[in-house]
């Protein structure tokens, strides 16, 4: 059996038998699951590879700190994970963050190991980079865990959808802010209280930036639109709007209309103003039917509706975080990266021959619903109409509401056919110009009708 300080060769195939080293980087909500799950589970997880998992370490910040929930040997505890990543025949980084996270990672790889990550942070800022560094080692890099948690949702793309063509990928790819919407819709409250009920059910967390802003579902919707449309999709190229500015009012107006709001992430193919092809990926809070399968997913549960060619719509449910859910994608793929060790061989590796070109948002096309406090007297609608007709953006449907004990003010409901979100946004400009409007109240893109 190898020794520990050799190192591999990742291209011979395994000895039969031999224990496959693998380290653990990190040990917070997601790392003491895993390494629980690699303990309870030892020899199941021993039988479907065909060698047993050895962790050989854990590397942590204070490896002295008694962590009784996680059953391992407390020698395995290191503050060394530079030395760590360098025995070890597979790697886990469950640290988060962009570094030290990627330099262990590069240097995993270097040294021969294959690595599954949870970082949806780095691998939307620098997967190319990783992508590359694993090619040249010849090793696998996975990571199913960083998009929608316990969901299989990328290797179905990137491997059972293979032969298909992906058009639009729509997600709840954030559990945080899905239970903050999920709560105003059903209770009626404000943003900043259904915040701090999901802090106090540790869901979202201390500083729940990431979440209700929309980074993380950001960086999940760069990771899915490379995989799904063989391209390169980075955080920075995604447009991104989160939920601190929505309103119990735009609650109630999608209630109005039979929808819920909520954060979706959404990746579609279209036309790019050469009439080649391209991509859009945005992330912002939207309207959508009741009777769509996403409005159906509650409390902090995340949701992916693939749209194929072929295949026809897709639905994938389920955990998007918590240690345990997150802990088995990542165990998910420690065996798919194991099994190629015992065999010789590795997954696939990036796939961006497409190389699209990332519409600005601007040129995104999405029908509106926009919620106007008007003056209640002869003209107004024509006024309104005509400024929607200006930056030629088409309406659906117009509805009036009586202001309630405002005399003569009323609320106009417009809803738009689909158009370009910089029509919209000079549409919404001219309408805040009007004397007769006294606010736009509420405008909410409307998605999935
Ligand atoms: N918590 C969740 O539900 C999910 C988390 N993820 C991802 O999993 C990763 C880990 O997340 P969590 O476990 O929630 O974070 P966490 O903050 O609970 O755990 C991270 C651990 O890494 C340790 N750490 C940081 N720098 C280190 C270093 N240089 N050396 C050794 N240890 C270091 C920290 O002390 C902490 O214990 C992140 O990339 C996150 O985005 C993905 C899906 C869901
Ligand atoms: N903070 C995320 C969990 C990790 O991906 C969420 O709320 O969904
Ligand atoms: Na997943």
């Amino acid at each position: 059996m190898r020794t520990d300080s050799e190192e591999m060769d990742p291209t011979m195939a395994h000895e039969p038998g031999a224990p496959l080293r693998v380290a653990l980087l990190g040990c917070g909500v997601v790392g003491s699951a895993v390494a629980r799950q690699l303990v309870d589970h030892a020899d199941d997880l021993a039988a479907r590879v065909g060698a047993p998992l050895q962790l050989v370490g854990i590397a942590v910040r204070r490896p002295q700190r008694p962590r009784p929930d996680v059953p391992v040997d407390p020698t395995l505890f290191t503050a060394d994970a530079d030395g760590l990543v360098e025995r070890a025949d597979i790697v886990i980084e469950v640290i988060g963050g962009i570094d030290p996270a990627r330099e262990l990672i590069l240097r995993a790889m270097a040294h021969g190991a294959s690595v599954v990550s949870a970082n949806k942070a780095l691998l939307a800022e620098d997967g190319p980079t990783l992508y590359a560094a694993a090619d040249a080692a010849d090793v696998d890099l996975y990571y199913e865990a960083a998009v929608a948690g316990a969901i299989p949702i990328l290797r179905p793309i990137r491997e059972s959808l293979a032969g298909d063509d992906v058009r639009r990928v729509l997600g709840i790819v954030n559990g945080t802010t899905n239970f903050v919407l999920d709560r105003m819709d059903t209770s009626g409250a404000g943003f900043a209280e259904t915040v701090e009920q999901a802090q106090a059910l540790g869901y979202a967390e201390a500083d729940p930036t990431a979440d209700v802003e929309g980074f993380d579902a950001a960086a999940k919707a760069a990771i899915l639109a490379s995989l799904a449309f063989h391209t390169r999709v980075s955080s920075g190229d995604v447009y991104r709007e989160g939920i601190t500015e929505v309103t119990a009012g735009d609650i109630q107006a999608a209630r109005d209309m039979d929808c819920v709001v909520k954060l979706l992430a959404i990746c579609e193919r279209v036309t790019g103003p050469d009439g080649g092809d391209a991509v859009s990926v945005r992330v912002h809070p939207a309207m959508i039917p009741r009777s769509h399968p996403l409005a159906s997913v509650r409390d902090a549960f995340n949701a992916v509706f693939v749209e194929a060619s072929a295949a026809g719509p897709l639905m994938f449910y389920g955990r998007g975080a918590g240690g345990d859910p997150t802990a088995s994608a990542v165990l998910g793929d420690v065996v798919a990266v194991a099994r190629h060790r015992v065999a010789g061989g590795r997954g696939p590796g990036e796939s961006a021959y497409a190389d699209l070109p990332v519409v600005e948002m601007g040129r995104s096309r999405t029908r509106y619903h926009i919620s106007l406090d008007v003056a209640d007297r002869p003209g107004v609608l024509a006024q309104v109409a005509t400024a929607f007709a200006a930056h030629d953006v088409s309406i659906e449907t117009v509805r009036q509401q009586a202001a309630p004990g405002e005399g003569e003010r009323a609320k106009l409901i417009v809803v738009t056919h689909a158009a370009s979100d910089a029509a919209l946004a000079a549409t919404v400009d001219a309408l805040a110009e009007l004397e007769s409007v006294d606010d736009v109240a509420s405008v909410l893109r409307v998605e999935g009708a």
